[in-house]
């Protein structure tokens, strides 16, 4: 049994059941499998059924074509229960509707407990469980999973974990970074550790620096309230950045265990340098929020004018991140992370740049910035491509680039699955190998917490602004070393005017 708290929120409605809805259509849900909604909104069974399954524009497109009988079929399974103004009360009233549910449907005991809640709830379900026994394992297993953001802080992501980790243990608990759930993240580990020609090569001695881009072209939409108390560094980099970043500085693992893979991972988290004082950190951060533009004829409102979001707010909307990872493997090279919405397009991509031959033995040849990379493309058009040099046909040695790619639409019919259909999956079959460790959580606030703490208290911290539909502000160039440019994915829509601080 899957119960939903916030069931009568937007991530229900737009993840959770779009989700299920494909899982069930693939015939990949248990026959006893039912979901039971909670929330403070009082609503019956049918109302909640309406709501998120037949009547859910979220559902929409998918449903077309359907017949009436496949969606009311999974509609039965939807229950809801509401559970009172703070989430505190009424708990022996749930845990009634748990067991009854569980008679009826046999569902062996076996609960999943979603927690699609404000995070300050967290704690407090976790302990009403517990005061029912529903953490309690004698009979079926309970899994708890948390949405993020997880933490705020270093120091509130501890608290977070202490708190759930009184109630359930780690084991149990499931804390879920959608990335992960995205089948190209997972295949950074298979090209790395499945592939003989690309882990000799994955280390200092042949890449001159790893350099990500995670880009958004929407602005924070109807989210302003929360992306204010948020910003890019918090809602993206501590989280889906990081957990992209630790799977390409990562060891091999000794298996494909969550124990060995999530060992891993937080062995390279804990090795990158964090940087703690002012200089360090001005040389290597840079951040900046969206001014209003035109793009496309349409004017696009400025960060500052989006609703929810204080007209004088220093929130960052672009992060961009130089760093270095002390091991073995790794000292020396820079690593260069930046994050933002308001882009001039949506892709997410991590580039591989390997150094230039030791010796050039085509002086002639003009490689400029041709050496070999391998981009990592994870949304959208999602595949691999490796660029490298060819001879041009005739007289002399002139060199050009060309590539090989390998792009999922290749694999025609082949369904790739969604984040949260793999994840939910994962939860109900008990694999945590795509969920967050607690460790894991905090190593990698470790890094974010002195970045967060120098941006909102170090003295004169600049806040640069970029115009919505370009690559960001032009002196996030300062950050780079050599004459290495961030690589552009697209053309840009707008020309870049450069940059300004903003008061
Ligand atoms: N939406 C998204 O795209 C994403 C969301 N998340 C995370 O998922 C979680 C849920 O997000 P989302 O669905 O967008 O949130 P919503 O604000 O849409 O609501 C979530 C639910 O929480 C309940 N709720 C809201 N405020 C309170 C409160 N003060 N006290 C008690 N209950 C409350 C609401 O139920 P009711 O008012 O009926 O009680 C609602 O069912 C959050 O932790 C969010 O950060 C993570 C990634 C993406
Ligand atoms: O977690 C979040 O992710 C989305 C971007 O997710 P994607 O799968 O579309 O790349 C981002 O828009 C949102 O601000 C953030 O909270």
């Amino acid at each position: 049994m899957l119960v939903i708290f916030g069931a009568s929120g937007d991530l229900t409605a737009r993840k959770l059941v779009p989700a299920l809805y494909n899982l069930y259509k693939a015939n990949q849900l248990p026959e006893n499998f039912v979901v039971l909604g909670v929330s403070r909104s009082n609503m019956t069974d049918g109302e909640f059924r309406r709501k998120v399954v037949l009547e859910s524009k979220f559902l929409e497109e998918k449903k077309k074509g359907e017949s009436l009988d496949f969606i009311n079929s999974l509609a039965e399974k939807f229950f809801y229960e509401d559970l009172g103004a703070d989430y505190n009360l009424e708990y022996s009233k749930l845990a009634t509707r748990i067991s009854d549910l569980n008679n009826k449907y046999r569902t062996d005991h076996n609960y999943i407990f979603y927690l699609s809640t404000p995070p300050s709830l967290y704690e407090v379900i976790a302990k009403n469980l517990s005061d029912q026994e529903l953490n309690n394992e004698e009979k079926g297993w309970k899994r708890i999973v948390v949405e993020k953001p997880f933490g705020y802080s270093l120091g509130t992501a501890k608290e977070l974990n202490r708190g759930l980790q009184k109630y359930f243990k780690e084991s149990q608990i499931y804390r879920i970074d959608h990335y992960l759930g995205k089948e190209t993240v997972q295949n950074l580990l298979v090209t790395r550790f499945s592939n003989s020609i690309f882990e000799p090569l994955w280390n200092r001695n042949y890449i001159s620096h790893i350099e990500i881009t995670n880009a958004e072209s929407g602005g924070v939409e109807k989210r302003g309230g929360y992306y204010d108390t948020s910003g890019a560094l918090r809602d993206m980099f501590q989280n889906h950045l990081m957990q992209i970043v630790s799977l390409i500085v990562m060891e091999p693992p000794i298996d494909a265990s969550a124990l060995e893979i999530r060992n891993e991972k937080v062995k390279a988290l804990k090795s990158l340098r964090i940087m703690r004082d002012e200089e360090t950190l001005f040389k290597n951060t840079i951040r900046a929020q969206y001014l209003a533009s035109e793009i496309d004829g349409e004017t696009v409102k400025g960060y500052r004018e989006e609703e929810g979001v204080n007209p004088e707010s220093k929130t960052e909307t672009y992060a961009a991140i130089k760093f270095f990872v002390d091991n073995w493997r790794w000292k020396d090279v820079p690593f260069y992370v930046r994050t933002a919405k308001r882009m001039p397009t949506k892709v997410t991509e991590v580039v591989v740049h390997f150094k230039s031959p030791h010796h050039q033995v085509f002086k002639d040849s003009d490689m400029g910035n041709k050496d070999n990379k391998l981009i990592i493309r994870i949304q959208p058009d999602e595949g691999i491509l490796l660029k490298f040099g060819v001879k041009v046909p005739g007289q002399g040695f002139k060199v050009e680039q060309t590539h090989l790619d390998f792009s999922y639409s290749d694999l025609g019919e082949t369904v790739v699955m969604e984040a949260y259909e793999r994840l939910l999956l994962d939860a109900m079959q008990g694999d945590a190998t795509l969920y967050a460790r607690a460790d894991e959580v905090e190593a990698a606030w470790d890094f974010v917490d002195p970045i967060l703490d120098y941006w909102e208290n170090g003295k004169d911290v600049n806040i640069y602004g970029y115009s919505a539909g370009v690559w960001g502000p032009s002196n996030a160039d300062d950050l780079l070393e050599g004459d290495f440019k961030w690589r552009n994915p697209t053309e840009s829509l707008v020309d870049n005017p450069g940059f300004c601080v903003i008061k």
